[in-house]
């Protein structure tokens, strides 16, 4: 068993006296596939947000790859290679799919900024190898029918993937996926469930998704991590969490 490279230690979090979430811990292995999954306004988008930095947890701490943070801003989460996607889709609509999923790369970028701007010394080599990985990310996810179509025009799946290639182009050792699978038919959410078992095996990237689909949860993922009004009340293999009798009570036994 690989050891974790990120855990949550007692973590709480309150907006306005309202609390979202309270005292919460649990550990996420290298190269595992965890799902956070609870019914609305159970917690799991602010946890997210609490492990890349963009809120400050009141109580609690985060370690990451052996690090002990207080609080990571988001630019730092980032440069330690953690990379999300968002529940409603946050691309530059008006841009080419190519030109979003450059953007991604934008961290991975050498040379000073005059350089870039000059389009001199590193620069024109650094577009070319830039591209070169944007465009295999592209291939890797399949979108290279679209690569230059602008990213308004798409269907809503496709955006999904195209959100996808911009965070992997990061080349994450993290990555935060809210609802990756949100509004999809079927077979979309068969392919993006593929890709990111694909992401997985390829990459060894560590996966942190939420989902609300229980079907595809219980198929995709190596651990869960079941909230409920802000707690944990379960935490194991798809197997132990589909056993557990709070769980059951509280959520898989319920419509949501
Ligand atoms: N920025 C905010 N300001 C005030 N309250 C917030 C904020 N973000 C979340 N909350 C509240 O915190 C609680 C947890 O919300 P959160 O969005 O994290 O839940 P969730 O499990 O992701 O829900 P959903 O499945 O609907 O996305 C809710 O009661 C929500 O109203």
């Amino acid at each position: 068993m690989s050891s974790p490279l990120l855990e949550l230690n007692h973590i709480s979090l309150s907006f306005k006296g309202v609390k979202a979430i309270t005292d919460i811990s649990f550990a996420v292995r290298e190269g595992e596939i965890c799902a956070l999954i609870g019914p609305n306004g159970a917690g799991k988008s602010s946890l997210l947000n609490v492990i890349n930095g963009v809120y400050q947890p009141d109580i609690g701490d985060i370690t990451y790859a052996g690090t002990r943070l207080r609080r990571m801003q988001p630019h730092a989460a980032a440069r330690r290679g953690i990379a999300r996607t968002f529940q409603n889709i946050a691309l530059f609509k008006g841009m080419s799919v190519l030109d979003n999923v450059l953007t991604g790369r934008n961290l991975k970028v050498r040379g000073s900024w005059l350089e870039q701007a000059l389009h001199i010394g590193r620069a024109p080599g650094e577009e070319v190898i830039q591209r070169q990985r944007a465009e295999e990310i592209i291939d890797f996810l399949r979108i290279q029918p679209w690569r230059n179509s602008i990213v308004g025009t798409l269907p809503y799946g496709l955006q999904k993937r195209v959100e996808l290639a911009r965070a992997l182009a990061a080349e994450p050792r993290l990555l935060l996926l809210d609802e990756p699978m949100a509004g999809m038919n079927h077979d979309e959410k068969a392919d993006m469930s593929r890709f990111i078992l694909d992401t997985q095996r390829e990459f060894g990237t560590t996966i942190v998704l939420i989902e609300h689909d229980i079907g595809v949860v219980m198929n995709l993922s190596d651990h869960v991590v079941v909230l409920d009004y802000g707690k944990k009340i379960g935490d194991g293999t798809p197997q132990e969490v589909r056993e557990n009798p709070d769980v059951i009570a509280a959520y898989l036994g319920t419509s949501h």
